[in-house]
């Protein structure tokens, strides 16, 4: 699916170019030259070496951080969404013993049965020694110097485009929400900036067909898509998604990154690793966000948890390092304010230090 075509964007890299900083909106100061040299020097791609490490099932997705793109990526990088790529997901896992979800239930232990490889943000040495109160809970994302004020004062809907050359023309940074049809990417938005129905959500899969751009504290964006993978969508409809991801995604210079939603309460889908791939091949930076963490059903693949660890264990051979991740719910709040804190630190970054070209 949105593979194909992939191979003319692999040469295209980070040249770890710094722009001049300026003091973060949080006022944290700008990191020296020598940091912000070697903090780009965590964005260059390393497909060499994950190739070299073992064969891959599916080319592996890269860098997780944010990158200020100068110019954009050829247009025919682009490949096509089909919802028929979609492949039975692997086995599941053994059973295990864990907690019984609940609709309310808390959220869970850290490291208790999901993966804690932690992700390092911008400013922090890798394998630094954290400590557990400087991560964000039901995450393995560490909070770092660009965290900054992260609280949603004001939201506004602003604009619904058909084509991304009709989005909004100014230089805020944005985070697009990105996932299958019905795995929550409005409610997620619409819990974010608590308004219930801000961003329209349904039961059934199709319901948000336009890029709906939502301005926060009038400094930024959150980016609600159309869902791929919908397997009912007519042949016309698929196309007109995968024209969106060729518009938008390789066309935004203003993204920051992908807010890539994993629904939790199913076994892990080959077409979100898919997404996953196409997104790391163009250099744009996501954060797995796990929706629906608090449905619980009864049987394989129906915990979380279970989903989860599933989930990272397929796709831990593909990333040098952890990409980041977080256990949402947007019924019962879980992970709101933690995925908030993790977009101001990625945008505090950008804002100040993240630059490539092309
Ligand atoms: N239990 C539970 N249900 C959720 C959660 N998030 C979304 N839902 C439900 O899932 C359904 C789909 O939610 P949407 O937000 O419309 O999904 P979407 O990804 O925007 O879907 P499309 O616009 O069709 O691509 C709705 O019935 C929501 O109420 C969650 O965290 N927990
Ligand atoms: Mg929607």
């Amino acid at each position: 699916m949105l593979a194909d075509g992939l191979a003319a964007t692999q040469g295209r890299g980070l040249d770890g170019r710094v722009s001049h900083p300026r003091r973060t909106p949080s006022g944290h100061p700008p990191l020296s030259a020598t940091r912000a040299a070697a903090v780009a020097m965590l964005l260059r791609p390393r497909l060499s070496l994950l190739r070299a490490v073992a064969p891959l099932p599916i080319p592996p997705p890269r860098a997780s951080l944010p990158v200020r793109r100068t110019l954009s990526a050829p247009a025919g990088a682009a490949g096509t969404a089909s919802a028929g790529d979609a492949a039975p997901p692997p086995p599941p896992p053994a059973p295990r013993a864990g907690p019984k979800g609940g609709r309310k239930s808390a959220p869970p232990p850290r490291g208790s049965s999901v993966n804690p490889a932690l992700f390092f943000p911008p400013g922090v040495e890798r394998d630094a020694a954290v400590a557990a109160e400087m991560v964000i809970p039901a995450s393995n994302i560490v909070v770092g110097p660009y965290a900054g004020d992260s609280r949603v004062k004001e939201a506004e809907f602003v604009k619904s485009s058909a084509r991304a050359r009709d989005c909004p023309k100014d230089d805020r940074p944005e985070f697009a929400v990105l996932g299958r049809s019905n795995v929550g990417k409005s409610s997620l938005i619409n819990a974010l900036i608590r308004r219930k129905e801000a961003a329209l959500t349904s039961k059934k899969p199709g319901k948000t067909q336009t890029i709906n751009h939502f301005l926060v504290n009038k400094s930024w964006y959150l980016v609600d898509l159309p869902g791929y993978g919908f397997a009912a969508a007519s042949q016309s409809a698929r196309m007109d998604w995968s024209s969106f991801t060729k518009g938008y995604f390789l066309n935004r210079d203003t993204l920051v990154g992908v807010l890539l939603l994993v629904d939790a309460s199913i076994p892990p889908q080959k077409i979100d690793l898919d997404c996953a791939n196409w997104l790391g091949r163009n250099n744009i930076g996501l954060t797995y966000v796990f929706t629906k963490c608090d449905k619980s059903k009864k049987g394989k693949g129906g915990r979380p948890e279970e989903n989860i660890k599933e989930f990272q264990e397929t796709i831990s051979s593909l990333y040098p390092e952890p990409p980041p991740w977080i256990m949402t719910s947007s019924v019962t709040g879980l992970g709101r304010d933690g995925l908030l804190l993790h977009m101001s630190q990625l945008r505090n970054y950008w804002d100040n230090e993240a630059t490539m070209s092309p």
